[in-house]
This record gives structure tokens, C-alpha cells and sequence, in this order.
């Protein structure tokens, strides 16, 4: 912890002036990408470059597993693996209790069993990124059926296991779940062939595609598997780094964003940037020791704290959070500022009960600290036009760093977190449009993840919304009507539908009126001759006149013989697999 430092604090120079000590040279180094092998299971990345803030690798963990070496024999006996998937799995309880749940040791032996003999580019076993993405889903604090569902997520696709067993050894919701990500996968990687990334409408309609999907727990897995995967990608050729890196940073990163998990979103988009920018990144990062104090917003909220505690002023949160890389880079990028004049590096939120206490309590932080002068907002007094309202200042530390204290009520806050306002759009849809019913999609796929994960539902200041208001517990989806805090399902919304289409091995994400039949759209699209046969999520169409629904992927099989007969192979192999897959 930085001690308080006495000196006042109106004779410290700005920032620029008066640099803060590099951080310690490991970070440095573990932040550029190149510690070496003993460095890197030392040190973590620094904080605010968040590559993989709240999980540790196995590897990492594995050497203070000591003293489970009985739990670990124990489990490759009940598991029947080799004494390698056993410590994985004695890693992984050791991490989350569960872990130890019964299903879930049940679905980690049969993902052992399945992927046994595969490694993965890096020459890992190809069990630890199982692991590693449903040890993910467990620190969101989601169920025993999500967390199996990730250790299975790629038996099917990968290892050949049937819906059918999966069904019948662990449930019909779980191999929907698998069944879910599966198809979510086989999209992605449609996506990373069409450089669909690159065409932004494109991306934008694939991203509300992947949010109507029947269960919003199967983003969910995805994006886990997608953040594992991005932390791995140094092992994969440079060509394939970039185009998951550029799909990562269109599609997953503001899904993760949508979702509200906003810790992986940073992670995948700091990942992303140091793939795709590798010489910025490393420039920034190493700009940012200057302007980075890991123990500032501790510091500040506590002081922060007492302060208001001695002038009887009651809060219902005060917390704080660095900005990421990324988000530095945008924001520099965006207004064309250099990495001083960025004043919200750290920042603090302190959310009270009504207006006059914000007043208060800004009155007080400019006791504690000088203000930095033409950078006070009140969009109180005069709200932003979609009804924002908080009021910002900036101040100057004992660190020598400014620091944005953003204020506002808990009404304020539910409307910056969950309104009109909400973050995600304000981020999102300033740059793209965002139909209403898009919105109300995000809303429910947001209610849905939050009900089932554990740890978004209590450890930010957004569950001030539930906490408040669900005083019972409803089951999805049959979440009562009556329930003030019910939202319903909009996936049948009144917007246009989306759905892809399949044509000459290209893929594309096409808008269509609602009602359109596939007459409708073959009608309109480019291709010149009539497909032979026509498909319709996998299932050969018999009737051309049936209507499409959002999300249906329609597949053109052409005539004459094209080029990419190779593709067309292992693309029909895919689609047949699946096909008997959802058959059996
Ligand atoms: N949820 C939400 N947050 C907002 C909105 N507008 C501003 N904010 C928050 O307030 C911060 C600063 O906003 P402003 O004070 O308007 O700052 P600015 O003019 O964009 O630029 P700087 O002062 O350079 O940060 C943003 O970084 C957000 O965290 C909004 O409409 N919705
Ligand atoms: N002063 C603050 N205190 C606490 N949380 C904040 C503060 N400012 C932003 N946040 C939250 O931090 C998260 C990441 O925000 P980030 O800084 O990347 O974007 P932003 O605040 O919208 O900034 P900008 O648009 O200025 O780049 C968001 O959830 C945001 O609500």
C-alpha cells in the first residue's frame, strides 16, 4: 500500500512534471509480452493492463497444490485418468468448490475421456482449456450445469461425442448448452473465414444473432472459451493470431460488454490490442508506468470514506477502477490526446441517497483534494440528453495523478447502469444504431447471465438493483410476470430478423423484413442460377415458401461445381455431422 503522503498537495506539479517511479521491471516485462519462463509464473500482469486479471493459469497454481497430492490420487481414481488430468482436476477444485460437485466431476471425466491424446498447439493437454473455460464460468459464479456444459463445450465438435450421450448421461440442459455453443462456434468460425470482423454492419447483426440464441448461457460459455483461447493465441501462427484477434475485438469483446462482464471484456480487448498493435501496446504500456498508481483508488476511497463517515453523510457504495489499456488507446485515439491529458486513468464512484447528499459529498471531495480546474460536470442540474446524470470532477492526489470522481444517486445509478443511459450503449451505440428491440434483447440476456452467475449478482455496485428489489427468487425463464423485477423475453421482437446465409461458401448476415419466406430472400439474393438443394439449419428444405426466423442459418448449395470444393467437404461433413448429432 502507498503510505499517505503529508506534503500538501497544492504545491505538487501536474503529472507530466513529475513522473511517478517506473513499476517494478517484472511487470514491465510480463506487460510487454516477453518475461522469461520463471518470471512469468512469478509475476501477473500489471492491473491495468488486465490480460488475465482474476484467473491465474493452472500452471501457475499447480506448484502450491503440495498438500493435495491425496485429493489428487483420489480423484484419478474415482476418475480413471492419468495422473496428469488428475492434478487438473485437483488444480481446478482447489480453485472452486465446483469443481467438487457431482455433475461437474462427472462432466470433467467425460471430457477427460473424449479428448484424451489431443493436445493443443501449444502441446498442452487439450483437457486444461476445458478446464481453464469452465474454471472461468466458476469464478462468475455460475451453476454446476454451465460449468459442466464448458468442461463439454467442444466434445461434440471436437471429439465426437453425440447430443444423445450427452443428454442421457447429464441432461437435456446441459447438451443443449454444448448443442448452443457448438453452433455459436461453428458461426465464429464461418465469421473468421468471411472476415465477416471487417464488415462492421455485419458484425453488428452477428453479435444480436449470437444474443437471441435460446440460452443465453451459451454466449456465456463461448465468450470463456473464446478469453482462454485469446490468452493462448501466442502459440498459433501469426495469420490466425490477427483474424481471432480482429473477430475478438468486433463481435466477443462487445458481446462481453453487452453482457455487462466487463472484466472480460477488458481482458479480450487489451489481448486484442496487443496482437493486432503489438509496437502501441508496447509503447503505451510502457508510458503508462508513469501515470499508473496501483494503489491510488484504495487509497482515495478510504480516505474518501472517513471523510464522509465524520460529516454523517451515508453512502450506498463507493468503489473505483483503473482504465484499461484499451481503453487509454480509444480514448487517445478518439480525441486525439496524448497520455496526460487523459484524466480518468483513475477513477471513483461514490453513489449516495438523493441530490442534496451529492452536493454534499462534492463539497467534501474538494476539501480533500484541489480540483483540476474546467473539468467539473453537472449533469444533475442539466442531464445528458438520454437522461444521464452523476456529477464528475477531477482532483488532483497526493500521487501527483488526477483522479475522475463521478457522483450520483442510486436512482442516477441504476439509469447509468441498466436505462437509457446504460454504459454498454453509451460505449456502443454513439458510433452504430441500436434498435429498441435489440435493446430490450440485451436487457433480457443481461438478466438472464446476472440471475445464474453468483458473483455478478453481488460484487459490483450494479446488483444495488436487485438487491433492492428481488425480494423473491424466480426460476428462468418462467420468471413471474407480477414480479416488479421481471423483464420478459423479447426475442421475438418486433424488429427486422436476421439470419445467415450460406451462399458459394460465403457467408453473410442478411436484414429481412419480418414474415419474408426463403422464396422472399432468394428472391433477392445475388445469386445468379438456382441453388439445387437449399438448407435450413442443417435440415434439407422442403418447403421454400416456410417463413425464416432470427438466427436461421440458410445454406445455398450451388449448382455447378465451385472452386472451393475442399471447403464444400468439410463444410457439408460439418453440416451432416451436425445434422445426425441433432438427429440422434
Ligand atoms: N453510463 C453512462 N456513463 C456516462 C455517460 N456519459 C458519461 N458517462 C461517464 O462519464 C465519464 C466522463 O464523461 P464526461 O464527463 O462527459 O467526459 P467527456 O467529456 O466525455 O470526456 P473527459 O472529461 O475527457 O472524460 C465517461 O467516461 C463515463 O464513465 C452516459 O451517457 N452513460
Ligand atoms: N470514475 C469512475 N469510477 C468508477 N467506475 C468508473 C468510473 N468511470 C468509469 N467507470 C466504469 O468503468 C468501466 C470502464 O470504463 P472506461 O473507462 O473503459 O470507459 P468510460 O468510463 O466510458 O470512459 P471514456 O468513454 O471516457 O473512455 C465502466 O463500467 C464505467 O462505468
Amino acid at each position: 500500500m502507498t503510505p499517505s503522503i503529508a506534503c500538501p498537495v497544492k504545491c505538487r506539479p501536474h503529472p507530466r512534471l513529475a513522473p511517478q517511479p517506473p513499476a517494478p521491471s517484472l511487470e514491465l516485462l510480463a506487460a510487454r509480452g516477453a518475461p522469461a519462463a520463471g518470471e512469468l509464473r512469478a509475476s501477473r500482469s500489471p492491473p491495468y493492463l488486465s490480460l488475465s486479471r482474476s484467473a491465474d493459469s493452472f500452471e501457475s497454481r499447480a506448484p502450491c497444490l503440495g498438500s493435495a497430492s491425496a485429493r489428487r490420487a483420489r480423484a484419478a481414481v474415482a476418475l480413471g485418468g492419468d495422473g496428469q488430468s488428475a492434478a487438473l482436476i485437483a488444480g481446478a477444485q482447489s480453485r472452486h468448490a465446483i469443481f467438487s460437485d457431482e455433475l461437474v466431476r462427472r462432466a470433467f471425466a467425460a471430457a477427460e475421456a473424449a479428448h484424451r491424446g489431443q493436445v493443443r498447439a501449444s502441446g498442452d493437454p487439450y483437457l486444461q482449456h476445458c478446464v481453464e473455460t469452465a474454471a472461468l464460468l466458476a469464478e462468475l459464479g455460475a451453476g454446476p450445469a454451465v460449468v459442466a456444459a464448458g468442461l463439454l463445450h467442444d466434445t461434440v465438435d471436437d471429439a465426437g461425442l453425440g447430443y444423445g450421450f450427452i443428454s442421457e448421461h447429464f441432461g437435456a440442459g446441459v447438451a443443449d448448452l454444448v448443442k448452443g455453443v457448438s453452433k455459436l462456434s461453428h458461426l465464429s468460425k464461418l465469421a473468421r473465414r468471411n472476415d465477416t470482423a471487417s464488415r462492421i454492419d455485419e458484425a453488428d447483426r452477428l453479435r444480436i444473432i449470437f444474443l437471441a440464441m435460446e440460452d443465453a448461457r451459451a454466449v456465456l460459455i463461448k465468450l470463456a472459451d473464446r478469453l482462454h483461447n485469446m490468452r493462448t493465441l501466442d502459440s498459433l501462427p501469426k495469420n490466425k493470431q490477427q483474424s481471432f484477434a480482429k473477430e475478438t475485438l468486433e463481435i466477443f469483446a462487445p458481446l462481453a460488454n453487452q453482457l455487462g462482464i466487463l472484466n472480460w471484456k477488458e481482458q479480450l480487448e487489451n489481448l486484442c490490442f496487443k496482437y493486432l498493435c503489438p509496437d502501441k501496446f508496447d509503447e503505451l504500456s510502457t508510458s503508462l508506468t508513469e501515470f499508473y498508481n496501483r494503489d491510488l483508488i484504495a487509497a482515495a476511497t478510504r480516505r474518501l470514506e472517513q471523510a464522509l463517515q465524520v460529516r454523517g453523510l451515508s453512502y450506498y457504495a463507493i468503489y473505483g477502477r483503473h482504465k484499461s489499456l484499451y481503453s487509454i488507446y480509444s480514448k487517445m485515439a478518439r480525441k486525439k490526446l496524448v497520455m496526460d491529458e487523459i484524466y480518468d486513468i483513475h477513477g471513483v464512484r461514490v453513489i449516495l441517497e438523493n441530490k442534496a447528499d451529492c452536493f454534499a459529498a462534492l463539497e467534501i471531495i474538494h476539501h480533500l483534494w484541489p480540483r483540476i480546474p474546467g473539468k467539473f460536470k453537472d449533469y444533475i442540474n442539466s442531464p445528458k440528453p438520454n437522461r444521464y446524470q452523476s456529477l464528475h470532477t477531477v482532483v488532483l492526489t497526493e500521487e501527483t495523478l488526477p483522479l475522475e470522481i463521478q457522483i450520483r444517486t442510486r436512482d442516477m445509478h441504476l439509469q447509468a447502469e441498466f436505462g437509457i443511459a446504460a454504459h454498454w450503449r453509451y460505449k456502443e451505440v454513439a458510433a452504430r444504431s441500436c434498435c429498441t428491440s435489440v435493446s430490450e434483447m440485451v436487457e433480457w440476456v443481461r438478466w438472464v447471465i446476472t440471475w445464474h452467475c453468483q458473483t455478478l449478482n453481488t460484487d459490483h455496485p450494479s446488483s444495488l438493483a436487485r438487491d433492492a428489489s428481488s425480494k423473491e427468487t424466480h426460476t428462468i425463464p418462467s420468471h413471474s410476470d407480477a414480479c416488479l423485477s421481471s423483464y420478459s423475453k423479447q426475442c421475438d421482437h418486433k424488429g427486422p430478423v436476421l439470419v445467415i446465409l450460406l451462399e458459394n461458401e460465403k457467408m453473410s448476415v442478411q436484414e429481412i423484413p419480418q414474415h419474408w419466406t426463403i422464396v422472399d430472400l432468394l428472391n433477392r439474393s445475388s445469386n445468379s442460377g438456382m441453388p439445387l438443394r437449399l438448407r435450413l439449419n442443417s435440415h434439407v428444405v422442403h418447403n421454400w415458401n416456410q417463413e425464416l426466423k432470427m438466427g436461421d442459418v440458410l445454406e445455398l448449395i450451388p449448382s455447378t461445381p465451385c472452386k472451393c470444393r475442399g471447403y464444400t467437404r468439410e463444410f457439408h461433413q460439418k453440416f451432416d455431422h451436425r445434422l445426425a448429432v441433432s438427429q440422434s
